[in-house]
């Protein structure tokens, strides 16, 4: 099993958990206005780092990108495979393609 496909895992099985032990649970908590915006948060965050930080510090924003999406996606009840899904159906199309195709 993949790192991110563990890591939803990991996740799913602590959303119920006790918010006073589980930052997951404590997230779900407080619903899903917040972890939107700590996703939004950490974007900023990886965003500045690939401006102005260092490689190290783009690889941890990076990672809490990843992490507050899984948590954000795990309370939409969307799966890692419908993401990774859509991304294989893009594979081998042209991003122009996908782009104006959105546009339309
Ligand atoms: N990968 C992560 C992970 N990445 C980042 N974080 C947490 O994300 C938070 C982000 O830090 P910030 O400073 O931005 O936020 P904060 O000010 O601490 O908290 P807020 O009040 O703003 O939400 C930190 O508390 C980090 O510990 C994570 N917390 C948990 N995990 C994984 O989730 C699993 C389950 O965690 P629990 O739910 O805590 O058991 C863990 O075993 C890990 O594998």
């Amino acid at each position: 099993m993949d790192t991110l496909t563990r890591l939803e895992a990991i996740i799913a099985a602590r959303k119920g958990a006790n918010p006073a032990s589980s930052y997951v649970a404590q997230l779900n908590h407080r619903g899903l206005p917040v972890m939107a915006r700590k996703l939004g948060e950490e974007a900023v965050e990886a965003v500045t780092a690939a401006l102005a930080g260092s490689r190290d510090e783009l690889v941890g924003e990076a990672a809490d990108v990843l992490f507050h999406l899984l948590v954000l996606l795990g309370a939409k009840d969307v799966s890692l495979a419908e993401v990774l899904a859509e991304l294989d159906r893009r594979e081998g199309t042209s991003g122009i393609d996908e782009k104006n195709s959105r546009n339309a």
